[in-house]
């Protein structure tokens, strides 16, 4: 018997990382080559984007996709997020070459107050929410203050794309399969703060650790490349990254809802005081999940180097939290 199609939001939807996402949704990526779903796209209610947002819902069609068996435009979050079983929030500015993340928390902080709240009217009461749209962690954490009718665990922020990068990077130095690299994790923001840990990662049994056996490149190469990977991208480009960032949102999703078998992940999650990381901090931990829930890797050993990133990338999101008080 085929399964009952679920409701899949996606806002920004005419957007370049949106471009890049939803055909993988409705192809089945996501959530299963088994499973329907319903696309409740959101733009802004604006003639431009909207009448973009058409084009691509055109092309989705021309796609014909057995598992889309619905698609909604919406330029209101209160219709867009009606009985949504799953969000990934998007839209919001980008940066552009020479800006800081934080400096959007000004520009899209608000965005996130509007979208918690129609969350916790009318969406599911299980959704989960993933938060795409930078700064990616504070507008998580804007979006679950503003929904406290719906479970704060389900709010998440996308720290995958990061741990991504990471796995490439560890990849190329030890010249080993990505596929074979188990037991990474990113903790933290998603910022050039974040720290990408490989302290406890194996390729087929053997410590990363060990291999490498370089913490100057460690310090000095790894987490520099991975934290500014972002704004290599946007200089290059000259435009953020797309591709990638939709590809590390279908992971998120696809982890969280059929589960990692065992293998760590990172995901960006209200904390519950794990690794001392004070409650309701949207921080990067590591997990694995299964039957549709997330579980923190607990009782890792915290060595003086990683204290202090973690200190540093915690540093800078109690910041965050604090400039958008107003908003909560
Ligand atoms: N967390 C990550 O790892 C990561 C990675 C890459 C990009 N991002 C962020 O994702 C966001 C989107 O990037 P993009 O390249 O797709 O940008 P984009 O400008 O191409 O698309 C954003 C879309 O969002 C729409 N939008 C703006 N406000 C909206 C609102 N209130 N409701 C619905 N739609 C709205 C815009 O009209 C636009 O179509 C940016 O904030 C970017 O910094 C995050
Ligand atoms: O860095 C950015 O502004 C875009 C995105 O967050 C990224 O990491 O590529």
């Amino acid at each position: 018997m085929s399964k009952k199609p679920v409701r899949v939001a996606v806002t920004g939807a005419a957007g370049q990382i949106g471009y890049a996402l939803l055909f993988r949704i409705a192809s089945g990526e996501m959530l299963g080559k088994d499973q329907p779903v319903i696309l409740q796209l959101l733009e802004v209610p604006v003639e431009g984007p909207q009448k973009a947002l058409k084009g691509v819902m055109m092309e989705l069609e021309d796609c014909a996709f057995p598992l889309l068996v619905g698609m909604e435009a919406h330029g209101d979050p209160m219709t867009a997020f009606k009985d949504v079983d799953y969000a990934l929030l998007v839209g919001s500015r980008p940066r552009g070459p020479g800006m800081e993340r934080a400096e959007l928390l000004a520009i899209n902080g608000a965005i996130f107050t509007a979208q918690g709240k129609a969350l916790n009217a009318v969406a599911s009461r299980n959704v989960k929410v993933l938060v795409v749209g930078n700064p990616a962690n504070t507008n998580a954490f804007i979006a679950m203050k503003a929904a406290p009718d719906l479970k704060p665990g389900n709010f998440t922020a996308m720290l995958r794309l990061d741990h991504n990068r990471a796995l490439s990077q560890i990849a190329a130095k030890t010249g080993k399969a990505v596929a074979d690299i188990e037991n990474l994790c990113v903790w933290g923001n998603h910022s050039p703060t974040m720290y990408a840990d490989y302290r406890f990662a194996t390729i087929k049994g053997e410590s990363v650790k060990a291999m490498i056996n370089d913490q100057e490149w460690n310090a000095n190469v790894f987490l520099p490349t991975v934290g500014k990977r972002g704004a290599a991208i946007i200089e290059a480009r000259g435009l953020s990254s797309a591709a990638s960032a939709a590809n590390a949102a279908i992971d998120h999703m696809r982890d969280w809802a059929l589960g990692t078998n065992g293998k760590w992940v990172t995901m960006g999650i209200p904390s519950q005081g794990w690794y001392g990381i004070p409650k309701d901090v949207m921080f990067g931990f590591p997990v694995t999940c299964e039957n549709g829930e997330y579980k923190v890797v607990e009782g890792l050993e915290i060595d003086a180097f990683s204290q202090g990133c973690i200190d540093k990338t915690l540093k800078e999101l109690t910041d965050e939290q604090a400039g958008v008080a107003h908003l909560i």
